[in-house]
């Protein structure tokens, strides 16, 4: 990842507490975070906050997101609906990797009610450190990009 891409964190309100400790292990590595909120746990729809996210993404290709919900489903769901977003809901540091090395994935969804902290920020390691491999994977993408009904 660039060294100066920003990453855009945003959660509904069962995503809330994963995601403060996520801002917090992403800063500490000397990242740029910019937290889309919400502050606290009152309830939210996570449609508003995937919106929010993949919005924050729509005009800067290097930045990365990190989407939270209570199972990580419904703000995955929200995000994937924009064509410039690919969001993988993961739920082990193998699964992030391989959402960037075959899915050149911008987005990791996590689940805060599912998956302990430990494993979010192994997830979020994963995510950060490595690179798309490109080859057969870069026509795959290509091709997500381009569908339509
Ligand atoms: O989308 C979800 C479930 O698939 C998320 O887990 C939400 O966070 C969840 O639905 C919120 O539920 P709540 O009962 O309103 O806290």
């Amino acid at each position: 990842m660039a060294a100066h891409a920003k990453i855009y964190l945003a959660s509904d309100h069962a995503g809330v507490e994963l995601r403060k400790a996520v801002a917090a292990h992403i800063v500490a590595q000397g990242l740029q975070v910019v937290d889309l909120g919400p502050d606290d746990g009152s309830s939210v729809d996570y449609p508003d906050y995937g919106e929010k996210l993949a919005m924050a993404l729509s005009d800067d290709a290097d930045a990365r997101g990190v989407a939270i919900c209570g199972s990580g489903i419904g703000i995955s769901i929200a995000v994937n609906r924009f064509p410039w977003a690919r969001a993988a809901l993961v739920t082990s540091a193998e699964a992030a990797r391989l959402s960037r090395e075959h899915n050149n994935a911008n987005v990791i969804a996590l689940g805060e009610r599912l998956i302990s902290q430990e494993t979010a920020l192994a997830c979020i390691d994963a995510f950060l450190a490595t690179d798309f491999e490109g080859g057969r994977h870069a026509r795959r993408v290509d091709k997500l990009t381009k569908l339509s009904p």
